[in-house]
C-alpha cells in the first residue's frame, strides 16, 4: 500500500525556467530528498515582476521543458498556476490562490540566498515570512546570515551548480554546447524547435 501522508509539505520553487537547467534540477532535487519536503513543484513564472521580458520565450514552452525535464521524477512535478493568474506574477498572490485550492497541503517557499536578500522588496513580503517557511539554497556571495534565527526561514547547504539560463541562451546563440547543462530531453526541445537562436536584448 502506498502510504500518503495526510498533510503534505510542497517546496514551490518559482522561476521562469528560460530554460530549466541543472542548477534548477540540483536544488529541486536536494528540496525533495534531503529536506523535510514531501515534494517539490516547480511554478513556472510567465513573468517575473522584477525582469524585462527581452529574450523570455512563450511560457508554454517553459512549460514544457520543466515538464520534459522531470518526467521520470515523481516528487518532482511542474505547476501552471501562475498562468491562471494576474501577471505579474507575485509570489504572495500564488501562495495564497494554492493554500486555499489546496488546504490539505503545507506550501513552503524554496528560494535562493540572492532572492532572500532581495525579499524586503517583494509584494506583501511580511504575509510570506508570517504565514509560510521558506527553505534557502546558498548563491554565491550571497550572505544570510542575518537571517539566520528568523524563525521562518530555513538555511541549507544545498550543492551548488554556477551555471544559469543566460548563459545556456547564450551558448545555444553562439552555437556551443549545452549538453551536461540541461537535460537531453531538454536538449532536443531546444533543438527541435529552434529556440534561443538568436539574443534579444531587453
Ligand atoms: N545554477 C543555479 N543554482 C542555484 N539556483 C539557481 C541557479 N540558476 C538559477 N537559480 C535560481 O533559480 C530560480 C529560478 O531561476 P530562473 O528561472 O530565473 O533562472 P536563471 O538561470 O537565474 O535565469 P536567467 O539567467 O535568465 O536570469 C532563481 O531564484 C535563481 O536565482
Ligand atoms: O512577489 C514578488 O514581489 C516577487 C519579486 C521578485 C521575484 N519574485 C518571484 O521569484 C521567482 C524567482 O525570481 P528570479 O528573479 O530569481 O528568477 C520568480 O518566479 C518571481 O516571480 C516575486
Amino acid at each position: 500500500m502506498i502510504y500518503e501522508p495526510s498533510i503534505m509539505k510542497i517546496g514551490l520553487f518559482f522561476g521562469s525556467f528560460n530554460p530549466i537547467h541543472l542548477g534548477h534540477l540540483v536544488i529541486a532535487s536536494y528540496m525533495a530528498n534531503y529536506t523535510e519536503l514531501d515534494k517539490v513543484w516547480l511554478v513556472v513564472s510567465p513573468h517575473n515582476p522584477f525582469k524585462a521580458i527581452g529574450d523570455l520565450i512563450h511560457v508554454h514552452d517553459r512549460l514544457e521543458m520543466a515538464k520534459i525535464a522531470t518526467e521520470d521524477t515523481d516528487e518532482i512535478e511542474v505547476s501552471d498556476v501562475e498562468l491562471k493568474l494576474p501577471r505579474p506574477s507575485y509570489t504572495i498572490d500564488t501562495l495564497t490562490y494554492l493554500s486555499e485550492k489546496y488546504p490539505q497541503h503545507e506550501f513552503w517557499l524554496i528560494m535562493g540566498a540572492d532572492n532572500l536578500k532581495s525579499l524586503k522588496k517583494w509584494k506583501n513580503y511580511e504575509s510570506i515570512l508570517k504565514y509560510y517557511k521558506i527553505v534557502v539554497y546558498p548563491r554565491p556571495g550571497a550572505d544570510v546570515s542575518e537571517w539566520a534565527n528568523h524563525p521562518a526561514v530555513i538555511i541549507t547547504d544545498t550543492p551548488q551548480m554556477d551555471i544559469s539560463a543566460t548563459f545556456i541562451r547564450k551558448a545555444v546563440a553562439e552555437n556551443k554546447s549545452i549538453r551536461f547543462l540541461v537535460t537531453d530531453g531538454v536538449r532536443e526541445f531546444i533543438e527541435k524547435k529552434g529556440l534561443y537562436r538568436k539574443i534579444i536584448k531587453a
